[in-house]
């Protein structure tokens, strides 16, 4: 099986490595480089995977290297990985999961020709309910797109977008997970305001979000509708709903969502000077 290298141990590597081998990835088949030595060690004991300090330890042998260190850190990484591949046979598909960054960069920093899909992930990928994004670089092919659209489809859903889209998947997919989370904050502290226990607050906001999403993808039905047919005329949701447009809730999404889309943006300038 194509044996994948993963370049950062953190949140969103963790999530893709513990989401491969959810899916019945073999862990042989998996090796992480990971800077921060215990955190090596922690991923290398929960999850049984070669974690090493060196990029191109890690890179040897596989056919995929995934980038999944912050943005910052890019830059250093891929010196990295370019010397060692001017170094050795190896022409690995670099995948990148950097928020921002574009592929022009990565092919600014590699050596020429190397294929380069970027990703948009999210955490959810952690239980194989990602949503992700893909895009091609110049030199990505068929085969590498389909690669990458197989290794991400095993840990939730994958679509195709162009890389111009890249910043509104972001606004979407990529941060989206924080504002339901924030969500969920914001109901069960509101639930204990009005009386419950926090577990009971807690399991009740939690399964209200499972099964709102389970409806939202199995029933066929828009948001709209579904609201609609929670909302009884003179109701106690339409009470809610009327306080939270007040509020200018919907207003807030959109503002919200522009900030992440300029953020994205403001950090993928590829730089002029080509250093
Ligand atoms: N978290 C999320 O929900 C999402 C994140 N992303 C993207 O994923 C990337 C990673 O984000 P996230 O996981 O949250 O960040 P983290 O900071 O949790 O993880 C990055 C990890 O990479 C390590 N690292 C940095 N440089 C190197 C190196 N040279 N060699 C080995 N390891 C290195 C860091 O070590 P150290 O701690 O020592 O710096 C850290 O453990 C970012 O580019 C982000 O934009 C994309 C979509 C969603
Ligand atoms: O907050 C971030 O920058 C990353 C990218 C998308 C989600 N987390």
């Amino acid at each position: 099986m194509t044996r994948i290298a993963v370049v950062g141990g953190g949140r969103i590597g963790e999530a893709l490595v513990s989401g491969l081998l959810a899916s019945g990835r073999q862990a042989r088949d998996l090796v992480v480089t990971e800077r921060f030595e215990a955190r090596g060690r922690e991923l290398a004991s929960e999850y049984g995977i070669r974690v090493t300090q060196s990029i191109a330890d890690a890179a040897e042998g596989a056919a995929v290297l995934v980038v999944a260190v912050k943005p910052n850190d890019v830059e250093s990484v891929l010196t990295e990985v370019a010397e060692y591949q001017e170094t050795s046979d190896d022409d690995q598909l670099i995948v990148s999961l950097a928020a921002g960054t574009t592929t022009a960069r990565f092919e600014q920093l590699l050596p020429a020709g190397t294929a380069v899909v970027r990703v948009m992930p999210n955490t959810p990928m952690l239980v194989g309910q990602g949503a992700s994004a893909i895009t091609p670089g110049r030199h990505a092919t068929a085969v590498h797109m389909d690669l990458v659209e197989e290794m991400m489809g095993a840990v939730g859903m994958v679509r195709r977008v162009k890389e111009s889209s890249m910043d509104a998947v972001t606004a979407v997919s990529g941060s989206g997970p924080a504002y339901f989370f924030l969500a969920i904050e914001a109901m069960v502290d509101s639930g204990v305001a009005l009386g419950l226990t926090r577990p009971v607050a807690r399991d009740l906001a939690i399964q209200t979000l499972v099964g709102a999403g389970a409806m939202l993808s199995e029933s066929g039905e828009t948001a709209t509708e579904l609201r609609a047919a929670v909302m009884s005329p003179g109701g106690t949701t339409a009470a809610a709903i009327r306080q939270f447009e007040k509020d200018g809730l919907r207003s807030a999404f959109f503002e919200a969502m522009a900030m992440v889309r300029d953020r994205s943006a403001a950090m993928g300038a590829v730089k002029e000077d080509g250093a």
